[in-house]
């Protein structure tokens, strides 16, 4: 992405924005509320609609749009399927059949085999988060955008569902956001910092070694302080 620029009425988000996202790589992005972190993500899915401009290529040519998983802040599950049938949308809508066990997989590795027959109505929000990750990972797109997919979850939900993302999207090119520097620094290869108005990105932090890294690691508790400087928190060194 290059030169990526947008504005909602005279306010520019961000202008002249570059980002590479290594093939096969995991990049998280934090930074404030409001700085422009969604809408840099709806922007590579070619969400944005009004004042957008800039280049987004791919390394081999092809277009982006079509190759790409995204999973929403919102879970956008369709109200009137069953956590099964929101998990298959994908392939019922572009025709194809969709392989239920592969489904019924992840949904078991999400904790949702009990409630797999029921409508979003019934869940906690919790649950629909975790119904929408299990139909983004079943999308097995070569590109995965994802905004704050475990914001809703439990502690040590939200540990055991980064374990199973890390598992499952090892491979693609993903580009995570989040407001937590651990879970950033657990899962990313590169983790950027957004901020500033119009919104610029700080150098990627690159935690060493593989996902799903320790929580406890030094190397991870120490880039951690490093970020939280980036996002503006005084920290004793
Ligand atoms: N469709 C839109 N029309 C007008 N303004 C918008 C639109 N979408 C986003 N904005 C504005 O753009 C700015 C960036 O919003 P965005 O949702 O990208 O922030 P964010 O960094 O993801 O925030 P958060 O961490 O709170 O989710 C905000 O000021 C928001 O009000």
């Amino acid at each position: 992405m290059s030169g990526a620029r947008v504005a909602f009425g005279s306010a520019d988000i961000f202008h002249d924005l570059d980002l590479t996202l290594k093939a096969g790589s995991f990049t998280c992005l934090l930074g404030p509320s409001g700085v422009g972190k969604s809408t840099l993500l709806r922007y590579l899915a070619g969400l944005v609609e009004g004042d957008v401009s800039g280049n987004i290529t791919c390394s081999d040519g092809q277009i982006l749009k079509n190759r790409v998983a995204y999973m929403a802040q919102q879970d956008l599950l369709l109200p009137w399927r069953t956590v099964r049938e929101n998990v298959e949308l994908g392939a019922v809508l572009r025709g194809e059949r969709p392989d239920h066990k592969r489904a019924e997989q992840l949904i078991a590795q999400v904790g949702l085999t009990d409630a797999a027959h029921l409508r979003p109505a019934k869940l906690s929000g919790g649950m629909k988060q975790r119904a929408a990750l299990a139909r983004t990972l079943m999308e097995d797109r070569p590109v995965v955008l994802m905004d704050e997919p475990f914001s809703a979850l439990d502690p040590v939900n939200r540990l055991r569902l980064q374990e199973l993302a890390a598992r499952v999207l090892r491979g693609k090119t993903v580009l995570l956001v989040t407001h937590d520097p651990l879970e950033a620094l657990r899962l990313g290869d590169n983790v950027h910092v957004l901020s500033g108005t119009p919104a610029t990105l700080q150098d990627a932090i690159t935690p060493s070694g593989q996902s799903p890294r320790e929580i406890a690691d030094p190397d991870i508790l120490a880039k951690q302080a490093e970020l939280l400087r980036q996002l503006g928190a005084e920290i004793a060194s």
